[in-house]
């Protein structure tokens, strides 16, 4: 069943999670004495899914005496509950680990990196401090479009990447092919392309000499203010928030005055510890190092923040982090308002461990106070949801997903109120009035495609159907080619992976990049039941969709909302307009049917309350919509 679900989830990688114990390193010492940045090395493995990255995690914890060898559970990081049901690994912290080359021990901090887009905040917040990544191919699968993402992505932030083929036990491995493809995709001097296999332990000895010679230690200022940036942070009952930090320059030490970037309080540092993965205390820390810092109970702090030493901080010489772009948002409510202070608290923590959220509140007539929240894709949401259940046990209702747009403004009035002409759009209700809009802005992503040659006609003819531009593509080798596409990201996020893999019998892979917000006709199209507005349900769509948009939502909310006590007319509006109507027909109740022989006025009096009550029911409009419809009716086609 796992390995089924990884499948599905072929390009849905992630983060792991290393928060797990073995056996403590017996290597304390080197901890308390003064780290050398010439022997520190912070590097990640990065891959495709399924490449092998827990795997070679494993062995590199091996080697480096944290777990024994042949330890009976294999990739034993992924701890957390979604994790293990969805045969995906969803949450990154660090090992510190110990190893001595040539007779110098160096500290190798195995810093982790989601390989899905949706995690690719938490990629990008992780690389800044690694000066390297092991990045593992296949040597059977080859080249996939993940394998570029994360290339790309090593390469923007000027890492050395060390190229290592994985796998190559297994009977099928072609190390030729597949160096030949990093040769044509990457320009990778074959020569310098390392071969492992992961599984038998095969060249990992040779692979972290490799990181040790060839990724430089990290360069930072040893001396001067206390600066770090934070990449994680998570919440523990006792002792507050804990957060894992890369420190940038200086030192810092249990019982420090540091601020926070974002805060003028003043905190104590009170927690300090190498994770290795476990906690090992220790007193001072020094720039190159990551290390877990808390700063009690009301320490505070945030992934993308910096901890500061108080001088620095009032110095005001720091500038921030840049700020994460969030590709879908989508109301949360409590499923029962009165949990609704149990789910703010839930969401609190849960925020607090998955940086990449934004929440900010939200109301709806129909589901009550809630939280609008924005995501790096539908995949963070789902988990993001899940988790709030299964760590939480917050039950949540999500309304429709949908992409943030941009629109630009006109009128005195507006621009007045909004001190800008261009506004974000997070939820298709806060669109101002049309005649106030005089451009409308969507989101654009840069589409990877890696598939066999024999798809290309249908892979193509997907992307044009799906408003995609083709960019020049190139081949991988002969039978592989890498298709490039501008495509919207609204027609990218709901059900574009799954279509492209059961048109390619599963063999094309995909990823794909922000590229920006672009001028386009966009309409905002309402759903009304029974002549109400239901907020959650209005979507902002592309001009050139309307029609069919307006009978497919209408024709899906049919089958999906039970029959009802009265008549339920669903219609798709546009500016007043009709686009799209259906009819779900009332349960007949016969309220007369007890008065059988009974007095005529009495009849007509259960007749008329009948009649009264369905008018009600249609005037604040009370028709029961299953909490699913919200999510699915834009999900499934
Ligand atoms: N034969 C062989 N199988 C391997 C090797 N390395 C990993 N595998 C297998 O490949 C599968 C995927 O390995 P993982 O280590 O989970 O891959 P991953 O990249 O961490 O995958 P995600 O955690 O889902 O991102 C597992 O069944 C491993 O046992 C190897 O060197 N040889």
């Amino acid at each position: 069943m796992v390995r089924l679900v990884k499948h599905l989830f072929a390009v849905n990688p992630t983060k792991i999670y290393y928060r797990y114990v073995i056996r403590r390193q017996s290597s304390s010492d080197a901890s308390k004495k003064e780290i050398d940045v010439r022997r520190i090395r912070n590097f990640s493995i990065v891959a495709h899914v399924d490449h092998g990255k827990s795997t070679l995690a494993d062995r590199l914890l091996e080697i480096t005496g944290v777990i024994k060898p042949g330890a009976e559970r294999a990739q034993v990081l992924d701890q957390l509950q979604v994790e293990r049901e969805r045969g995906i690994t969803v949450k990154a912290v660090t090992a510190s680990l110990n190893y001595t080359y040539n007779n110098e021990t160096y500290l190798l901090n195995l810093i982790d990196t989601p390989g899905h887009v949706d995690f690719a905040n938490e990629v990008v917040r992780s690389v800044t401090a690694c000066q390297g990544v092991i990045m593992l191919v296949d040597a059977n699968e080859g080249i996939q479009a993940q394998t570029v993402a994360v290339h790309n992505l090593a390469k923007r932030n000027n890492l050395v990447i060390i190229p290592t083929l994985n796998k190559v036990d297994l009977p099928r491995a072609n190390p030729d092919k597949v160096k030949k493809q990093l040769k044509q995709v990457f320009n990778i001097d074959e020569n310098s392309v390392l071969s492992i296999s992961a599984k038998k332990g095969w060249g990992v000895p040779e692979l972290l000499q490799s990181v040790i010679e060839r990724i430089p230690p990290p360069a930072v200022e040893s001396e001067g203010h206390f600066r770090a940036h934070i990449i994680d942070t998570w919440h523990d009952k006792y002792r507050g928030v804990l957060c894992l930090a890369y420190i940038h320059s200086g030192r810092v030490q249990v019982g420090q005055a540091v601020k926070w970037s974002s805060d003028s309080k003043v905190n104590t540092v009170r927690h300090l510890a190498l994770l290795r993965p476990d906690e090992e205390a220790i007193e001072e820390a020094v720039a190159g190092q990551v290390v877990m810092v808390g700063c009690g109970p009301k320490g505070g702090g945030g992934v993308g923040e910096q901890l500061l030493s108080k001088e620095l901080a009032e110095s005001g010489a720091v500038t921030g982090m840049p700020p994460v772009k969030h590709m879908v948002y989508a109301g949360i409510f409590p499923a029962d308002q009165s949990q609704h202070a149990m789910v703010s608290d839930a969401i609190r923590k849960l925020a607090l461990n998955d940086s990449a959220v934004s929440v900010s509140p939200d109301s709806s007539p129909a589901l009550g106070q809630g939280w609008r929240i924005g995501f790096l894709g539908l995949l963070h949401l789902e988990v993001f949801t899940q988790r709030l259940l299964q760590e939480h046990k917050a039950e949540a209702i999500l309304t429709a997903p949908s992409v943030p747009y941009k629109v630009k403004i006109k009128g005195a009035k507006l621009l007045k109120q909004y001190r800008t002409d261009v506004i974000l759009i997070t939820n298709p209700l806060q669109l101002p009035d049309p005649n106030n809009i005089e451009e409308y802005y969507e989101p654009f992503v840069l589409g990877t495609i890696i598939t066999p040659v024999e798809f290309i006609g249908a892979v193509t003819t997907l992307c044009i159907d799906r408003r995609g531009a083709p960019l020049p593509s190139s081949a991988v080798d002969d039978q592989m080619t890498m298709l490039q596409f501008v495509l919207p990201l609204a027609e990218v996020v709901v059900d574009f992976h799954d279509t492209l893999k059961s048109i390619t019998s599963g063999f094309a892979s995909f990823d794909y990049q922000d590229n920006g917000f672009h001028p386009s006709p966009l309409v905002r199209m309402d759903i009304l039941l029974n002549g109400s507005l239901v907020d959650e349900l209005s979507t902002i769509v592309h001009a050139s969709r309307l029609e069919y948009n307006a009978r497919r939502l209408t024709e899906k909310l049919k089958a999906m909302i039970p029959r009802q006590m009265v008549q339920v007319a669903i219609q798709a509006v546009v500016g007043g307009k009709v686009y799209a109507r259906e009819t779900i027909k009332a349960y007949r109740k016969d309220v007369t049917a007890k008065l059988y022989g009974g007095d005529v006025t009495r009849r007509k009096k259960l007749l008329k309350q009948q009649a009264e009550g369905k008018k009600k029911m249609r005037s604040v409009a009370n028709i029961k919509i299953p909490r699913d419809t919200f999510i699915d009716v834009l999900k499934k086609q």
